[in-house]
């Protein structure tokens, strides 16, 4: 008898290829908008300022392989089948729910590779896929909604943390700063558990890795005229130096799983600049991107949610 096949939708942002798709991409995340020619040379170059393109495609592609065959190895009796939906550029998430039913895949889990649960983020990316397997009649989905507190994400965290730290002499005058994508202000509003996520992880992670000298903050702020949440990671290191006089600033962006451009540029480049101005440590410890450790995290996360879902597994 052929095993009963489950699929695995894998939602991620997405990223261009090549410069080239910098246009249509940008256009996609302005919901069909084309940006202007300033903005979209700004975004050009700040590709290229992380070395012409970002790895974030090849990263996401690992991670959901990653997955995939880790799933196979821990049940005998179900073949999982990864597929990737992304939500700026093909393959969509669309795509990715059309491929399943065209596979005769009936179950999929979904997960979104990104932490913490926002209106804008995660509960997008879900509306995307149920809406569309409802229209074509497709496999049932069962999402996983966020994954922010999961105990192997945060002794992933807490484990780099530790190897960050033992390279600082003097750790009292170290702080940390765990960080996600920014979001407009009106997602307060309507209760959004997004903030409390982020400050949920940094304390378990803070606890895990025994640090002290800790805080949330918020980088990669769009650029739209509405106000978005602050502070911002850049203003914030300012702050705590001018308060606190810290000489190590180690940036967490917690928010997000792989290397790019949020981490690359807004992270390496542009709070560097600020460590730099004021000459004191920049340290960032290294994304989960395709690591074993993390390819675990998402497997235990996928297993529990297949459990609570699916019959007779
Ligand atoms: C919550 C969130 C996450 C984390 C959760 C998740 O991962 O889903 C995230 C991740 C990412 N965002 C990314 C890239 C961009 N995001 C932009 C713009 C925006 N992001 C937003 C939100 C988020 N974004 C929002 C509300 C906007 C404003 C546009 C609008 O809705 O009106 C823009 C436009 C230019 C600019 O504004 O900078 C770009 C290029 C990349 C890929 C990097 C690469 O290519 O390496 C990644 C992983
Ligand atoms: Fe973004």
């Amino acid at each position: 008898m052929s095993k009963r096949k489950i699929g695995l939708l894998v939602m991620a942002y997405g990223t261009p290829r090549s410069l080239d798709e910098v246009e249509p991409y940008y256009t996609h995340i302005r919901r069909g908008r084309k940006p202007s020619e300033e903005a979209l040379n700004e975004l050009t170059e700040r590709y290229e300022a992380i070395g012409g393109i970002s790895p974030l495609a090849k990263i996401t592609e690992a991670q959901a392989q990653g997955l995939e065959d880790e799933m196979n190895k821990r049940f005998d009796n179900l073949e999982f089948k990864a597929y990737l939906g992304l939500k700026h550029i093909d393959p969509f998430i669309e795509d990715a729910v059309q491929q399943m039913k065209e596979d005769g895949i009936e179950e999929a889990i979904s997960i979104v590779l990104a932490p913490h649960y926002s209106t804008f983020s995660v509960k997008s990316y879900n509306g995307r896929a149920h809406e569309e397997t409802e229209k074509i009649s497709g496999p049932t989905i069962h999402s996983i909604d966020s994954w922010y507190n999961e105990p192997l994400f945060i002794e992933y965290w807490a484990d780099q943390i530790k190897q960050t730290m033992a390279n600082i002499e003097d750790k009292d005058s170290a702080v940390v700063i765990f960080s996600a994508h920014s979001l407009p202000e009106k997602i307060l509003q309507y209760g959004d558990p997004y903030p409390e996520q982020l400050q949920e992880t940094a304390d378990l992670i803070a606890s895990a890795a025994n640090i002290k000298n800790y805080t949330i903050g918020w980088q990669s702020e769009g650029n739209t005229p509405d106000p978005w949440i602050g502070p911002d990671v850049q203003d914030l290191t300012r702050d705590l130096y001018e308060k606190e006089k810290y000489q190590s600033y180690v940036y967490c962006p917690v928010g997000f799983v792989a290397d790019h451009l949020e981490v690359l540029y807004d992270n390496d480049i542009e709070c560097k600049v600020v460590t730099d101005e004021l000459n004191v440590d920049y340290y960032r410890p290294e994304m989960p991107n395709a690591k074993p450790e993390f390819i675990d995290c998402l497997a235990k996360v996928v297993t529990e949610k297949l459990k609570e879902k699916v019959r007779d597994i």
